[in-house]
């Protein structure tokens, strides 16, 4: 029996799980948006109502949806409000630990029937999925940046996943207009394992002196017609989830060339991640980005 999805929670209220809680409302889903800081939820919904406002602008939406669908998203400042919810999809910090620990806590509370679901970038479902008490109806559903323009999303299976979790979340990603890629699971699964180690040797030509921040990324944009420069991208994803992505690869394929290069170790230990805090390989704090190096 292929499970009816109607009401999603989201847990993680950063630039994916407002992403995701953004879309899934305007396909008329309702929506429950969980973090574990109360001020994340309310920025989160903010910024959700500026994407949606572009939208109207753009005219991709009227402003009759876009109220509608802001009014389906209710701020769930404690877990226990995920209790009726039919799919939890979890977004928060590209962690293994933290994920695990969001889990433990919240399975509990969730109705036996309720699929739980991951949009983790990089991290094991099967490895996930078995810290659950629920792998039969877990599955990686994985979005793409930023979610309300990319129409890619990832699923991947654990080794566990039921066939009915795969179905119901193939209709659930339809339902929200995505097209779907099928990846095993496998570190990074297809988007990452390609594009992270292409931003990891970016980062490599900076550090070793061959090009400058806007030389390298202009020669990505002009010469590969790439959207956003490597290293812009970088910015735009996180850097700390560009790390977390390629030391999953790297001690998930035993294999040094998706070693991370030292300048994107320095760059999240000094906390400079990019767009979300101000400061990654431009700096965001005045009118137009700025190279840093
Ligand atoms: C890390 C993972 O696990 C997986 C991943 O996501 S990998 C990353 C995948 N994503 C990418 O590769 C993104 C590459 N970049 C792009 O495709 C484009 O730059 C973009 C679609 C993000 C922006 O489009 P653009 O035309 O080049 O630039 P821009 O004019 O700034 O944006 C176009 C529209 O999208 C909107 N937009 C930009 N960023 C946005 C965001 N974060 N959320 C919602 N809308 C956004 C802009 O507002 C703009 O609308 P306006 O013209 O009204 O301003
Ligand atoms: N960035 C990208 O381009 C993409 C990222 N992803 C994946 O999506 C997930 C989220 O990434 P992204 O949105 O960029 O990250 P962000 O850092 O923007 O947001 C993560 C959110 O999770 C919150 N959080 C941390 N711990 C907990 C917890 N225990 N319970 C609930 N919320 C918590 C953080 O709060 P606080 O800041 O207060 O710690 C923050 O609000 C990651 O797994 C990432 O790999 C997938 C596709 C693309």
């Amino acid at each position: 029996m292929v499970v009816e999805i109607k009401k999603v929670g989201v847990i993680g209220a950063g630039q994916m799980g407002s992403g995701i809680a953004h879309v899934c409302a305007v396909a008329g889903f309702d929506v429950a948006l969980n973090d574990i800081s109360k001020d994340r939820i309310q920025s989160g919904l903010a910024s959700i109502n500026g994407n949606m406002a572009r939208q109207v602008s753009k005219g991709q939406l009227d402003e009759e949806s876009r109220t509608a669908a802001l009014d389906r998203i209710t701020p769930a400042d404690s877990m226990d409000q995920l209790a009726d919810v039919d799919l939890v999809i979890e977004s928060a910090v590209e962690n293994e630990q933290i994920k695990r620990k969001i889990f433990t806590q919240l399975c509990p509370l969730l109705k036996p029937e309720a699929i739980l679901a991951t949009n983790t970038s990089s991290i094991s479902i099967t490895r996930l999925a078995a810290t659950t008490d629920r792998p039969e109806r877990f599955i990686g559903i994985h979005f793409m940046n930023p979610v309300p323009l990319m129409e890619l999303v990832e699923l991947v299976r654990g080794i566990a996943t039921e066939d009915e979790t795969f179905e119901a979340s193939k209709v659930f990603t339809r339902k929200l207009g995505k097209t779907i890629a099928v990846a095993e699971d496998f570190p990074a699964f297809m988007v990452n394992r390609i594009l992270l180690p292409m931003i990891n040797e970016a980062i490599y030509t900076l550090y070793e002196g061959v090009g400058s921040v806007e030389a390298i990324d202009t020669a990505m944009k002009l010469g590969a017609n790439h959207p956003m420069g490597p290293l812009q991208l970088a910015d735009f994803i996180g850097l700390d989830t560009c790390l977390s992505i390629m030391q999953v690869l790297y001690e998930g394929l035993a294999d040094s060339k998706y070693r991370p290069c030292p300048l994107l170790v320095k760059y999240v230990e000094a906390g400079w991640l990019g767009r979300k805090t101000q400061r990654g390989f431009y700096d965001y704090r005045g009118e137009t980005p700025v190279p840093t190096r």
